[in-house]
């Protein structure tokens, strides 16, 4: 499959050229920045220079000719861009006839009154919300398999997700409100400068109160009230949930472990049943690690990741797989079969 970045020098963009590099069934024959943009024509690697070697191509300006040459070259597009930029590029690589994998925000949510509370714009193409598949791997195969657009999953709602999917699938969660407290390194807030991501700004700090969109991404596709309260940690890369669930009474630590057996299976999944997940066991690793804790009918669930990794461009790349008819896990460096 030829597959072209737009957006690849950002921190998910440059994330996954370096795993379509190293896939044995991908050609990377693109990557595109803006058409304006400072590093035009630069190397990818003279950005990241750990890419030396590892990926070779120049970023080019996402010009009209650009966009002619994407439709001859290119079997599939990946937009690892900002919400609005996704939405206004989506439509044009879907109706070259590409496949098209989108690390936004901007084809997750139902409806364009969700993007106008939650996100802040008016989305331009409304329809293809019901047409886009959302590309949570471990729960959506089937579908993304047959999918022209993905929408990969947000990075905090795949930790939420995959936590608290087995339990609502067995049935274990009470009405009342799950509530999430997650920490997410700098990097989730991508590569352009900003205060409040500067070195000397950063703070554990709470943000989003109420409002943050992937409150009602996590609702929409758990099908269950959350309170999402996300912090920004003082650290590059990685995610840490605690999640506060209410179990239904006399639920027992057996029915509990017995729920996520459902995700035993998965190759990127890692259940440590009561050890407890950290940072420093996912950071620059694909997978979601889920531990979990029992007292009376209060369960505590951890969910860990890396966000650039299955938060993003580890997860676009699971989506590229299934449509290839891949096992999922393909490309990821020492992952076992599952
Ligand atoms: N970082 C993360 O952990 C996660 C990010 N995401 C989502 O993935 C997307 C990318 O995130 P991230 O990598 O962090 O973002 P960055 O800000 O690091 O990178 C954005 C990229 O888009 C390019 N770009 C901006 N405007 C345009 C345009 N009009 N046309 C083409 N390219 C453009 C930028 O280059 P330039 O401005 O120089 O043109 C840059 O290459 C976002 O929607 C983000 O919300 C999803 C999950 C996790
Ligand atoms: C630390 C930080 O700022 N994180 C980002 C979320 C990461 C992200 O890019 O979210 P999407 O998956 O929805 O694109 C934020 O809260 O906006």
């Amino acid at each position: 499959m030829n597959i072209v970045i737009v957006g690849a020098s950002g921190y998910s963009g440059a994330e996954l050229a370096k795993l379509i590099s190293l896939h044995d069934s991908l050609n990377l024959v693109g990557m595109y920045v803006s058409e304006n943009s400072l590093d035009k024509d630069k190397a990818l690697a003279s950005l990241y220079p750990e890419l030396n070697g590892l990926v070779d191509g120049i970023l080019s300006p996402l010009t009209q000719d650009a966009l002619n040459v994407i439709s001859q070259n290119a079997d599939a597009v990946c937009l690892c861009t900002e919400h609005s930029v996704s939405v206004e590029l989506a439509p044009k690589f879907l109706a070259m006839g590409k496949k098209v994998f989108d690390l936004s925000g901007g084809f997750r949510l139902s409806s364009n009154e969700d993007y106008e509370n939650y996100y802040g714009f008016k989305h331009t193409s409304p329809e293809l919300l019901e047409q886009a598949v959302y590309g949570l791997v471990e729960w959506q195969k089937e579908q993304i398999k047959n999918a022209q657009l993905v929408a990969v999953p947000g990075c905090y709602p795949t930790a939420a997700l995959n936590a608290l999917k087995p339990l609502k699938q067995a049935g274990l969660l009470t009405d009342d409100t799950v509530i999430i407290n997650a920490v997410s390194g700098v990097t989730g807030a991508g590569r352009k400068a900003n205060v409040a991501t500067h070195f000397c700004e950063v703070s554990l700090k709470p943000y989003g109160l109420f409002n943050h969109r992937h409150g009602p991404e996590i609702e929409k596709y758990l099908g269950h009230k959350v309170l999402f309260t996300p912090h920004l940690g003082n650290f590059k890369r990685g995610i840490l949930e605690t999640i506060y669930v209410k179990v239904k009474p006399g639920t027992t630590a057996k029915q509990i472990a017995a729920s996520y057996q459902v995700l035993a299976d998965e190759p990127l999944i890692r259940l440590l049943g009561d050890a407890i997940p950290s940072i420093k066991g996912v950071e620059n690793s694909p997978f979601v690690d889920i531990g979990w804790q029992l007292q009376g009918d209060q369960l505590i669930v951890i969910s860990a990741i890396d966000n650039l990794l299955k938060g993003a461009s580890g997860q676009a790349l699971q989506c590229i797989n299934l449509t290839l008819g891949l096992p999922a896990h393909t490309g990821f460096q020492g992952v076992k079969h599952g």
